[in-house]
Parts: structure tokens; sequence; C-alpha cells
């Protein structure tokens, strides 16, 4: 299936009659999203480098003892832009030199942690169930090339870098993992985050090639913030998002791959009650296009065998913690969408609804913890 549709927002902003469209967005959205005056230079760069530029704002309300945290983030999503039987290298070094270009003018529009799309130095090419030459694009993440390009922008512009590859552990036998590498400012390797669920779904058949994540749910501090990377999958699973924030991320992201006919109906609902469950800021980016592989492949369903995935529809949109959200981006074309949020506002909503403080979670411990027995036994009352 073809990218179709734009977006959503621009479809209602395009039928919806003038008259009602605020009360529409207020009831989708939360409000009409505060747009960011982004520089001239920065919109003259993006329309120059074909892709969509978008900012908004979330603000808090002024507090008496702190000032306001504010932080602007900026999520990134893209084609591929060669096909996926082009050399491994040259294909490493496009999507390299795509990125410096979409990051150049984050730079200028003054972000300060920036987060590429799940493994963004390849193709997603985990639905061809071949190992030869996909595997070739596993790195490490303390000091392979990728790592050290993005050591190279992060000190360059002074911003957090949050680089979701396919890593390879030498350390460990060679094993392979989905992690994300968070870079400091600073250029240093602060730490990674490798994905923890890994999907069983459709043509989304990556526990071929790596295993589930062994890291927990670090969380890092930044001099911008404290922040997460719960990687693609681990966006269905409300306890993964719940550990971020038990350690204290107040900004998640949620690099993925995912196509239209299998999740478009949750992406706009997943992260966003994250952000509210959690009192937290959400930031789900998705890749865009469709990838071609030449090998076609069988879905294990009786259909025929194909050549693409499907439609990767982008939408990458940031949540907040009072559940308002930004549009989303493009469903068909690569984007910077830039976000400034005042990180007051999670505790100023956590104060407000208490979920953290009402969540009881000492009961739910104590019944998980028994649920997870072999000979557990539901209570189930009959009559
Ligand atoms: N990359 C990945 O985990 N995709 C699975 C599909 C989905 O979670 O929507």
């Amino acid at each position: 299936m073809a990218g179709g549709l734009e977006s959503l927002e621009s479809c209602l902003e395009q039928h919806i009659p003038p008259e009602d469209l605020a009360e529409v967005k207020r009831i989708l959205y939360g409000g009409e999203a505060r747009k960011l005056n982004l520089p001239a230079a920065a919109l003259s760069a993006a329309q120059e480098g074909d892709f969509e530029l978008q900012g908004y704002v979330f603000e808090a309300a002024p507090e008496q003892l702190r000032r306001p945290r504010i932080v602007r983030v900026g999520l990134v999503q893209n084609k591929i832009p060669l096909p996926t039987d082009t050399a491994v290298a040259v294909q490493v070094a496009a999507l390299h030199r795509r990125i410096e270009e979409i990051v150049e003018v984050a730079a200028i529009c003054g972000v300060n942690v920036v987060c590429f799309q799940e493994a963004w130095t390849m193709p997603f090419a985990f639905c061809t169930r071949e190992k030869l030459p996909w595997t070739e694009f596993a790195e490490s993440a303390e000091d392979g090339p990728t790592t050290k390009f993005c050591q190279e922008l992060a000190k360059k512009y002074n911003m957090v870098v949050v680089s979701p590859i396919l890593e390879r552990d030498e350390i460990h036998g060679g094993t392979l993992w989905n992690a994300a590498v968070v870079i400091s400012n600073s250029g240093a390797v602060l730490g990674k985050s490798r994905k923890n669920h890994i999907p069983r779904v459709g043509d989304f058949n990556e526990s071929t090639y790596y295993m589930e994540g062994n890291t927990g749910h670090p969380v890092f501090q930044t001099q911008f913030g404290t922040i997460a990377v719960n990687i693609c999958y681990g966006r269905h699973h409300p306890l993964n998002w719940l550990m971020f924030s038990m350690n204290g991320a107040e900004i998640i992201f949620n690099p993925s791959a995912t196509i239209g006919t299998l999740s478009e109906a949750l992406w706009p609902i997943e992260a966003r009650n994250a952000a509210i469950a959690n009192h937290c800021f959400t930031c789900p980016i998705n890749r865009v296009g469709t990838e071609y592989y030449k090998n076609a492949f069988t879905s294990g369903d009786g259909g025929k065998a194909h050549h693409d995935l499907g439609h990767f529809y982008g939408s990458s949109y940031v949540a907040a913690p009072d559940g308002s959200r930004t549009p989303g981006l493009s469903r068909t074309q690569d984007g910077l969408l830039v976000v400034e949020m005042d990180l007051n506002l999670c505790r100023q909503v956590s104060d407000k609804w208490n979920f953290k403080m009402t969540g009881r979670y000492e009961m739910y411990a104590d019944k998980l913890t028994e649920a997870v027995q072999p000979y557990f036994i539901p209570n189930i009352i009959k009559e």
C-alpha cells in the first residue's frame, strides 16, 4: 500500500468546517498545539533538503521555587535514500549524509536532544529472514563507525544524540541486539538501551536476528533532562513505559519501524497514553516510505510471496503529560519535528492527577509475582 493520505491533520484542516476545527482539535489532540517560531534559515534549508520541518511548544505554569526547565527535542523520520541491494557501506554512508543534513537544521532550530528512527543505518530488512547482507549492518555501540559519526555531531552541535542501531556485541560472541546508543552533548557515549520486547507479528521477523534486550530500563541523566529509549514494539507494553518512568525518565523516545496495515490505528494512542499514565513526555518516531527487496519473501500465512514489508507511515509526534500532543509529521515524507517543552509540566500534572501517588504499585508487584508462577491459580469467583 502506498502512502496515500499526506497526514490525518492536513485532512482535518481541509475538511472540518473552520468554525468547528478548534473544538475538534481540543477533543482529539487536547488543544491546538502552539507553533514554535522556526528560523527562516532552517525552513529554507529543510525545503532545499526536501524534508518537512515542523515546530511546536508545550508550556508549563510558572512556579515560585523552580525555574522553567526548557528543552528542545528533535525527532527525525526518513526514507532509505538508496535501493536495498546497494553495497552495505554505500547505504550506510548515504544514511549518514542524510542524517547529517537534517541534524544541521535541528542545530539551527536550537535542538538539545535529537533521536533517529529504529535501526536508522539500514533498511528494515528483518522481514526477509535472510542473514546476509543484513547482519553486516550491525556495529559496535561503543566505538562503531555510526557511534563515532554521532559523537562528532554531538560535539559539533552541543546536542545529545540518540542513535538506534543494530548492535554487534563482540564481547559476547558477536551477539546482535537492537539497541539505542545515547551520546552526551560532550561527545561521550553515556550508554545504551536494548530493545526489551521483540515482535512476532506479521513480517516483523526480528527474533531471527537478535535477542530480547538485557539492559533493563536505563534512564540517562543529560544536561537537558532525564531521557530513556523504549524501542518500537516496547510501545505496546505499558509496563515497559512504566519502568522507564519509575527510573525517573522525563522524556521517553520510541524509535520505531511500523506499517499502516498493522499498527496505524494504535500509533496515536499508545505513546500518548504512556505520557498520560506516567506523567512524562513521549516521542514516538516512525520511519517512512516503502522498502523494496530483490528476493521475494512470504509471511507464512499462505499468501503470495512479496517484495516489501508495507508502507512505513511516518507520523512522528510528541505527547505531553497532560494528554495533549503535537500534530504528526507527514505519512509520506522525510521530516524533522522540533518540540520545545518545559519539563516542569511533568510534576505539575503529577500533582494534579496523582497517578504515580495513587498507583498502588506494591499491590501489583505482589500480585504479578504470584501470577507469573507456573502453578498460579487465577482469582475467579464462581457460583
Ligand atoms: N520494529 C518493530 O518492532 N515493529 C513491530 C510492529 C509494531 O510494533 O507496530
